[in-house]
């Protein structure tokens, strides 16, 4: 018998109904469950979660609200999570540019990341992504960045897992107010990151047809957490 797992959404605030279809629409050996995650006992089924992207200040506070803020600090530290763009920020250990009244983060990655990092003249973008590891590898991947965060570091300690890079953008497709003057291989190009247990992308995977990402997170994370 193939084995079944079930995999959450968060779902207070943003796209996790895009999350849903792309995740839903996959063909697996597998049976996958796609759950929306709203209450502590929504999460306690799932073996996996997804953050999607929205608006990070008001998911943490949503969270908080309706008491799944701690289960999901609890989550992390043993179960795979992606978060995408606004879910970004809510899996990185710090952040800059923050609202005020401060931002509730989930940590697991130990990284540093820009809110709205591009700056408000760059609202929205689409880019063709380097990607590393996923299906059809010379295909580049179509990111759609939407207010999106910007990785500014990364910080593991020595007792952390290392951190891949899996997606990349063309150093010369920065704003001039990012680019650096050599285009060196810099975080802020980096739109894609695992380690350990989870993955981030700045960008918005479940707004195109494309579902290798999807694909990815469930293959890599997801299948091998499970005995
Ligand atoms: N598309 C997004 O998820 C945007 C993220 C948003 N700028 C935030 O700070 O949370």
């Amino acid at each position: 018998m193939s084995k079944e797992f079930v995999i959450g959404i968060l779902a207070l605030q943003g796209a996790f109904v895009e999350h849903q279809a792309a995740l839903e629409g996959l063909s697996l050996r597998e049976k996958l469950h796609v759950v929306l995650v709203k209450t502590p006992e929504d999460l306690e089924k799932c073996d996996a979660l997804v953050i999607p992207g929205g608006e990070s200040t008001t998911i943490a506070l949503l969270a908080r609200l309706s008491g799944v803020l701690d289960p999901l600090r609890e989550f992390v530290k043993s179960k795979p999570v992606w978060g995408t763009c606004a879910g970004a920020i809510l899996l990185s250990q710090a952040v800059e540019n923050a609202k005020k009244g401060g931002q509730d983060l989930l940590g697991g990655m130990s990284i540093k990341i820009a809110r709205n990092g591009w700056g408000s003249q760059v609202e929205s973008f689409e880019a063709a992504l380097e990607v590393n590891g996923l299906r059809k590898p010379d295909q580049p991947f179509n990111g759609v960045f939407i207010r999106a965060p910007v990785v500014l570091e990364l910080s593991p300690s020595s007792t952390d897992p290392p951190i891949q890079i899996i997606a990349k953008l063309s150093p010369n497709l920065l704003p001039p107010s990012l680019a650096s003057p050599d285009h060196s291989d810099e975080p802020k190009i980096f739109v894609a990151l695992r380690q350990g247990q989870h993955f981030l992308t700045t960008f918005h995977p479940e707004l195109t047809n494309d579902n290798r990402f999807h694909e990815y997170f469930v293959k890599e994370f997801v299948i091998p957490s499970k005995p």
